[in-house]
């Protein structure tokens, strides 16, 4: 027998959104993935692939067999989003498969939450100057939540359920507050969106360290190292090891 260390088994809902597939380009043979999404896949995947929606409690029962950590993505991306939407999709969603992991015994839990979650700290008093280098407001994690949009509440209420299930079942959470994640260079135009880019290579990492690191309840920002920035990345650096490699400002 080879004393290699069995690599984890980790559930990837969500696996065919944006967030998903820059976590499957690098990473895609690095774990044993067990991929969930309600669109089917869209190409061929070597991966398990089950088709069902996040609120479906018995399909989250059925995909949780033999699964050490699960990466919970799927919901409603969108800011706009109507309350209903985020209701099922994003808060009831989340209910469902936090209580299926609890249910199963997950060890650990990595939830994308998002800056939508502290929009609200984005005054008309701060902006814009709180998206330039001169500027040094931050916010490092430790904050109360204050959403800038119903989606904003579904992700703060994500960390809450979260905190629940963690308290309850102790299960290892970690609570990541994502940026905006383009591809190949930081949004164009748009000083908020440079400030909290995550790039594909730092979003990978950021993931895989979530995958890897022992915690216990943490909520962390993950954005690239970018010049101005005014999200903290000392929880992630020191909660997880995230060492992000891009910055907007060298574009
Ligand atoms: N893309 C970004 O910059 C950011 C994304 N996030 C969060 O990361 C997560 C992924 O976002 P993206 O990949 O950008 O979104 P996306 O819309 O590209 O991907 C979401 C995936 O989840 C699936 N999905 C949605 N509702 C579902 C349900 N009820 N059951 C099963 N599957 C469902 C969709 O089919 C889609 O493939 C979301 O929770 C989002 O709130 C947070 C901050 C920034
Ligand atoms: O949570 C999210 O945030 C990003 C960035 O927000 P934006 O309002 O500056 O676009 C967003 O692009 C993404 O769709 C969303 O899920």
């Amino acid at each position: 027998m080879s004393g290699r260390p069995r690599e984890p088994t980790v559930l990837l809902t969500g696996a065919s959104g944006r967030v998903g597939r820059a976590i499957l380009g690098r990473l895609g043979d690095t774990y044993d993935w067990r991929l969930v999404d309600r669109e089917p896949p869209t190409g061929e995947t070597e991966h398990i692939y089950l088709v069902a929606d996040v609120t479906d409690s018995e399909a989250m029962v059925e995909a949780m067999a033999d699964v050490d950590v699960v990466v919970h993505l799927a919901g409603d991306p969108r800011p706009e989003a109507p309350w209903d939407s985020v209701l099922a999709n994003n808060i009831d969603g989340t209910q469902t498969v936090l209580d299926a992991a609890a249910t199963a015994g997950v060890e650990k839990f990595v939830f994308a939450s998002s800056n939508h979650a502290v929009g609200g700290y984005e005054t008309d008093e701060r902006t814009p100057g709180m998206y330039r280098s001169d500027d040094d407001f931050d916010l490092d994690g430790t904050e109360l939540p204050r959403p800038s949009n119903f989606y904003g509440v579904s992700k703060a209420t994500g960390e809450t359920l979260s905190r629940y299930y963690h308290d309850e079942h102790d299960m290892s959470v970690i609570c990541l507050r994502i940026g905006n994640l383009t591809e190949n260079h930081p949004p164009e135009d748009y000083e908020r969106g440079q400030a909290m880019w995550l790039s594909h290579r730092d979003c990978a990492q950021l993931f895989e360290r979530a995958i890897e690191a022992d915690y216990d309840y943490e909520i962390v920002y993950g954005i690239s190292d970018n010049d101005r920035k005014y999200y903290s990345l000392e929880g992630a650096r020191e909660v997880l090891g995230y060492e992000p490699e891009d910055n907007s400002a060298e574009y």
